[in-house]
């Protein structure tokens, strides 16, 4: 291990414990690997604009992280994963959840197959595919995910069948997500809208929650 692991894991250490989730050794050495794919990746695959790895820990693994208290599965779906962000991350912490991973581009796709292969996490598939034309398996999915995918109104519309009849959206925003209330489709309301606070982040992450019929605002 380098100096520059030690100090990516002690970054990586405190924010759980910030975030209040313990995490098996060897399920905290997977995050760390993630970051290493992540990094080496990048020049070829460009799957983020974050280029340094100490920003990744806390832009993606601990982003990702702040979420999994919310997460209750086991079938999720992540729209617009990118480099499977934030399935990998929540696939890892918990591996009793079976993630989908789907992303429209097949270079993040490859990579997604690559860190499932290189992180050993049979919980997780990655799909190519665009979510408009995207089946989802009999029954639905528990809970459908998006990080930076799309406004509210479009991922609930573009993702509209693939959550079970009693499934949710969980949508990780900024702040300013009031402004995109008003783009919802009928018959899907807002549960519930957690202010999450990001170890080592400026900002504050909100996470939306959603489902068919609801009527609570946010
Ligand atoms: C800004 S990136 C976010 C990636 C990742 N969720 C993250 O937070 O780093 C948005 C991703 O959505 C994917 N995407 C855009 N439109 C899509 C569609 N209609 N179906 C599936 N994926 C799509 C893009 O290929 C891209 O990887």
């Amino acid at each position: 291990m380098t100096a520059n692991d030690t100090t990516l894991g002690a970054r990586l250490d405190r924010g759980l414990d910030e975030l209040g989730l313990e995490v098996a050794p060897s399920r905290r050495d997977r995050l760390l690997a993630l970051v290493g794919l992540l990094h080496k990746w990048n020049r070829a695959y460009n799957l983020t604009a974050v280029r340094d790895p100490q920003e990744m820990v806390a832009r993606h693994l601990l982003d990702s992280a702040a979420v999994h208290p919310f997460v209750r599965g086991p079938r999720l779906l992540d729209v617009g994963a990118g480099p499977g962000l934030p399935g990998l991350v929540l696939a890892i912490l918990d591996p009793t959840l079976e993630v989908t991973l789907l992303d429209s581009n097949g270079k993040k796709v490859r990579f997604q197959r690559q860190a499932v292969m290189e992180l050993g996490l049979p919980n997780v598939t990655p799909v190519q595919a665009r979510v408009e034309a995207f089946d989802a398996p009999a029954g639905g999915f528990d809970q459908v995910i998006s990080r930076a995918f799309a406004s509210l109104g479009d991922f609930v519309t573009l993702s509209a069948s693939l959550p079970a009849e009693d499934g949710q959206w969980l949508a990780m925003k900024g702040p300013a997500v009031e402004d995109e209330l008003g783009g919802l489709p009928e018959k899907v309301a807002v549960v519930a809208s957690h202010e999450l606070r990001v170890p080592f982040e400026a900002g504050h992450r909100r996470l939306v929650i959603l489902e068919r019929g609801g009527s609570v605002p946010a």
